[in-house]
């Protein structure tokens, strides 16, 4: 991971030309995703569209029919052994299970399996490492706290407090802020944020609220049916005319003064009129 200063112009990851398939045709179809130190690339679609699928190919958990994934000195990141993939890119996966019976210490070591020597397990940079992990994610309090006995959010915090032990200059997260009540959601978006900004960590992230995309990334990569159908800004991609017909409902997008477009569904789409045939009426 080097500072934002020493950042260089290229991406830090670049996928091209990416097919994935499940058997019966491609779930994800010539998609590109360009990822930049410091900035925060959303992607964003409806369900079924490949996001997942797409992140998941990226980080090697799922074959690519065809595709490149470069890093930014031109290796070829499928070509690396896994030790050194993962000193490069951390995927924060969409479910994980619980493990029982460890702490939150113990989860965010977890991180450090890359930079752990093969035989003898030292790892002279961890200790530090893993307590910056959970400063930054504001868990040094609960660090010997079983994990089982957290919450929700917390967890969350826990898995992305082990994705930045990893130590990476590409981090990868799929739907982060997944069942997370509205405090929370707000935590891990600004934590995601700072990391982009104050540790220039190349960030792509699956979400699924076009408003907290908007708000939080600097760029948007619209999927539709597995391919890539807008990328840029959230000012150009989030079109209300592109995102109608990708979502198949009327979508409006307003731009807000602070110039973050601000996307709505007319309201007469989620209310019946007073009256009406089965309209819910409070008791
Ligand atoms: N393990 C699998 N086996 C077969 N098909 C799969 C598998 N996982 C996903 N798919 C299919 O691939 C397509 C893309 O799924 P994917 O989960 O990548 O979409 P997504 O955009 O992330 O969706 P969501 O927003 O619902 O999480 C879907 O049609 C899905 O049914």
């Amino acid at each position: 991971m080097e500072s934002p200063m020493s950042a260089s112009a290229n991406p830090w990851l670049r996928a091209e030309q990416v097919s994935i398939t499940y058997g019966a045709g491609d779930v994800v179809s010539d998609a590109q995703l360009t990822l930049t130190s410091g900035q925060v690339t959303a992607l964003v679609g409806p369900n079924g569209s490949g996001k997942s699928t797409f992140l998941r190919g990226i980080a090697r958990l799922q074959h690519m029919r065809t595709g490149a994934v470069t890093l930014r000195d031109g290796r070829d990141a499928r070509a690396l052994s896994a030790r050194e993939f993962a000193r490069e890119i951390a995927m924060l996966a969409q479910s994980r299970p619980t493990p029982v019976g460890i702490t939150v210490r113990d989860a965010v070591e977890f991180g450090r399996h890359p930079h752990r020597s093969r035989w003898r397990g030292s790892d002279p940079d961890g200790g530090a490492r893993i307590e910056h992990a959970l400063e930054l994610t504001r868990l040094t309090d609960r660090s010997n706290d079983m994990i089982d006995e957290l919450s929700g959010g917390q967890l969350q915090r826990v898995w992305i407090a082990s994705a930045l032990a990893q130590h990476t200059d590409v981090l990868l997260l799929d739907e982060p802020t997944n069942h997370l009540d509205l405090r929370y959601q707000v935590e891990v978006l600004e934590l995601i944020r700072e990391l982009a900004d104050d540790h220039g960590i190349a960030v792509g992230a699956v979400l699924h609220d076009l408003n907290q995309a908007a708000a939080l990334a600097d760029r948007v990569v619209v999927l539709s049916q597995g391919s890539v159908v807008a990328d840029g800004p959230p000012t150009e991609a989030l079109d209300g005319g592109l995102l109608t017909e990708v979502f198949e409902i009327d979508i409006v997008v307003e731009r807000a003064t602070s110039g973050v477009p601000h996307v709505d569904v007319p309201r007469q789409l989620l209310r019946r009129p007073a009256g009406s045939a089965g309209a819910v009426r409070p008791a």
